[in-house]
């Protein structure tokens, strides 16, 4: 997987590890609490330096990550890093837990956010590039939202700083930047032309690109180049563009937009700027005047409010007739025929077995303690009341969006999960269906590797089942993930899609493809 299994993971001082939250290319992040008080929750990432090594990154660039991230990060909206430490063969960073999980996994494709919820986020996001530019003095240069994480309030923490630098000496002057790296959908175009650039002003564009992100649930363009027809339309009209995606921006976003994504660097809106603009001034209803949220039930409710999969029976014809279009929406997962390296395999070793065993957890609360009082109910009034607090499978759900987003709190839960009584003999073959009809190839067959796996291990020992799913999305980048099947409580499955590389947008629109397609083995709360 990557290098990372709970067997040689180093221990540390006076800390106690605990669950596997989340998992990178190079990386795993486990919670973790203080063995002198076991309240204080913190977050422990395991970089594995061999990985890193085989990817051409030196020991040096891993770790002057992690001493430039902890330099800058004493701002409420930046990650903060509390302790580092380098072993033999791994590099551990106690960081502040983010405790309300990714915002990319909160932002519906091709719908987006509300636009209070996107502007609080814009807030933010200015606050913590203000102080990294004009205190830090340091650029963050991979803005995206695989890079924001949330606390337990929903205010946004800036992560990752694998690609920061320095971009003003000591005595005042610049360091221009001329390496092409970066996440090419956030990149500016300056990034691309092979001439030297401010790395700062590079750090607006990509906020402008997240701001477009999170009011449409797209990105605007592929590549910010003249061969790349959305940002040649976007550069011809000088902004001015009222087609696709862009015709559902407000004109007064849409002027914000046009000051940051301004081709030329010279012309774009500095942070200092973006502070000056009404959408940075106004004070929002859920927001205190640092730009931190005051009322996170609100905002939670705002931003679940988008975050719909509908299993009717319009949308099923629709997209069975026509496998691209769900909701409405193009959702072309990948245009051709699948490559040769694309593939999806049930994936057994015990090593990685044990390191995904303690993956996330059900998310149980208060369905627990139901679940005692439920026993004299049918099997699937039970489960459908033990899964009720879970806004995942709640996503399914035909309630109003008002009180449907009411029970929403924010955890680092996925959304991208849903809950089945099936047995797998029913489970596995859609599966297999599920993910053809999305043109990834399949090693057949899933059920007959799960019968082996039972064999060998017995029913208990083969979960969590794991997919790997390994293909591109429409644009031919990789994406790459695991669907993990376990066992919940007797038959009830909990069946979570954990992306590990690739665009998250995509990643959601696959899952709501297969959910889509695997509509009659969901459960859904009432
Ligand atoms: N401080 C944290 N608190 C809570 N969850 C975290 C924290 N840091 C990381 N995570 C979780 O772990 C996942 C992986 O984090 P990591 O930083 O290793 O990966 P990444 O940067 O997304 O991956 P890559 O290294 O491939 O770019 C994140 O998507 C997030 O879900």
């Amino acid at each position: 997987m990557n290098g990372v299994d709970d067997l040689s993971l180093p221990m540390i001082k006076d800390v106690v590890i605990g669950e596997t939250i989340g998992q990178g290319t190079f990386a795993c992040v486990k919670n973790a609490y203080l063995k002198v008080d076991p309240s204080v929750v913190i977050a422990v990432k395991f970089v594995h330096i061999p990985s890193c090594k085989k990817f051409g990154l030196s020991e040096k660039d891993v770790v002057g990550e992690i001493i430039l991230h902890s330099k800058c990060c004493n701002h409420a909206n930046i990650l903060r890093v509390i302790d580092c430490n380098v072993t033999r063969d791994h590099l551990w960073i106690a960081m502040e837990m983010a405790d309300g999980g990714d915002l990319f996994d909160k932002i519906e494709p091709d719908v987006g956010v509300d636009y209070e919820v996107a502007q609080f986020y814009f807030q933010q996001l200015v606050n913590a590039v203000t102080y990294l530019h004009l205190e830090c003095h340091i650029a963050h240069r991979d803005i995206k939202p695989e890079n924001i994480l949330l606390d337990k309030n929903g205010n946004l923490k800036l992560a990752d700083f694998g690609l920061a630098s320095r971009f003003r000496r000591k005595d005042g002057t610049i360091r221009l930047s001329s390496d092409q790296r970066g996440s090419p959908q956030y990149m500016a175009p300056e990034v691309l032309m092979h001439v030297k650039y401010r790395p700062d002003s590079t750090d607006v564009w990509s906020i402008g690109v997240l701001v477009f992100v999170l009011l449409t649930g797209e990105v605007p363009w592929e590549l910010p180049i003249q061969t790349d027809e959305k940002f040649q339309e976007f550069v011809r009209n000088e902004g001015n563009v009222a087609v696709g995606r862009w015709a559902s921006i407000e004109l007064r976003h849409l002027n914000l937009l046009r000051k940051i994504l301004q081709p030329d660097p010279s012309k774009r809106a500095t942070v200092q700027d973006l502070r000056k603009h009404p959408w940075f001034l106004n004070q929002l209803s859920f927001a205190n005047k640092e730009g931190l949220c005051s009322n996170p039930a609100l905002l939670a409710k705002k931003l679940f409010s988008n975050l719909r999969v509908s299993l009717s029976d319009d949308e099923y014809i629709r997209f069975t007739q026509d496998p691209l279009t769900v909701n409405g929406h193009n959702l072309e997962f990948r245009a051709t025929q699948p490559a040769s390296s694309d593939y999806a395999a049930i994936q057994h070793d015990s090593l990685n077995l044990d390191a995904l065993r303690s993956t996330q957890k059900p998310y149980t609360q208060s369905a627990t303690e139901g679940f005692r009082n439920d026993l004299a109910m049918s099997e699937s009034s039970r489960w459908t009341r033990f899964i009720s607090t879970d806004i995942a499978a709640l996503q399914f759900s035909d309630k109003s969006n008002a009180s449907f987003a009411s029970q929403f709190r924010f955890n680092p839960i996925r959304l991208t999960k849903f809950y089945s009584a099936q047995e797998m003999e029913v489970i596995l073959p859609l599966f297999e269906q599920a993910l053809r009809f999305a043109k990834i190839n399949i090693k057949p067959d899933l059920y007959a590797d799960f019968l082996e796996l039972k064999s060998s291990l017995g029913y208990e020992g083969a979960f969590p089942l794991i997919i790997n799913i390994r293909t591109q999305d429409a644009r031919g980048a990789k994406l790459n993930g695991v669907i993990i099947i376990k066992v919940v409580r007797e038959n009830l499955k909990s069946i979570s899609f954990e992306r590990k590389a690739g665009d998250p947008l995509d990643w959601r629109r696959l899952f709501k493809r297969v959910a889509l397609f695997c509509r009659e083995i969901i459960l859904v709360p009432d």
